[in-house]
């Protein structure tokens, strides 16, 4: 699928084998989180446009890329997304940070978006949404349709682990949206949970149930 970039990289997956464990308790699975979304971002990343600037080095002056401007946003869908903002901003540490709050309710599956607050202007800015779990895929498709609304146009979102009925959801609700997935899992049961998965990622970082 274009515009969808699956993560192979070891590292990624070993850490996501941790995350899985149910005996990973929340203070190690928050660091993981983090820790993967470095490394995710890393990757998704990797087209940040450069420009030439004057540097002074002890033998002589020279021209050499530095990101150009800082005209980044991460959007965490919250709650469980906001584990991975320290990731993002560890690499980026001028990006703007914006927030979604969504719920999914717990019979229907379906997105109750309850806190929504992003930077403006946001259409020169590229923005990079951030949650661990894609399993219908209705809350990102809801993040992603509030944010076009709001004027965003260059839309990465990541996500550690994705259920294929959402992933090819959101892929054909948001063509355009490039989408990185640390892993792709089997299927979702009957209550829309990823299997095997991880659990209740928010739960999970939060230490709630
Ligand atoms: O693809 P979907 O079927 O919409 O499910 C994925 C959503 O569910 C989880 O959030 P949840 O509703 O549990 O909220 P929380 O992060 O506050 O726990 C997860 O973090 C995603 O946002
Ligand atoms: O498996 C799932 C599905 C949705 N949200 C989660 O946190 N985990
Ligand atoms: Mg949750």
């Amino acid at each position: 699928m274009e515009n969808v970039y699956i993560m192979e990289h070891p590292l990624i997956q070993h850490k996501i084998s941790l995350l899985r464990d149910k005996s990973t308790g929340t203070n190690e699975f928050r660091k993981l989180i983090e820790e993967i979304a470095v490394l995710m971002g890393f990757e998704a990343l990797r087209d940040l446009p450069l420009e030439d600037v004057e540097v002074e080095t002890p033998l002589e002056t020279c021209m050499t890329p530095m990101i150009a401007g800082k005209k980044l946003a991460v959007v965490p869908v919250l709650r469980a997304g906001l584990g991975m903002v320290n990731g993002i901003t560890t690499l980026v540490p001028s990006a703007k940070i914006g927030h979604i709050g969504l719920y999914r309710d717990p019979e229907t599956h379906e997105p109750h978006e309850y806190y929504c607050k992003l930077p403006d202007p946001i259409d020169q800015r590229l923005i990079v949404v951030t949650d661990p779990m894609l399993a219908t895929g209705g809350s990102a498709v809801a993040a992603v349709d509030f944010i076009k609304e709001h004027g965003g146009k260059n839309i990465k979102c990541m996500f550690i682990i994705a259920a294929p009925e959402g992933l090819e959801r959101l892929h054909k609700a948001h063509p355009d949206v490039q989408i990185y997935v640390g892993h792709v899992d089997r299927e979702l049961n009957e209550n829309a949970y990823i299997c095997p998965g991880l659990g209740d990622a928010g739960d999970r970082i939060f230490g709630t149930k």
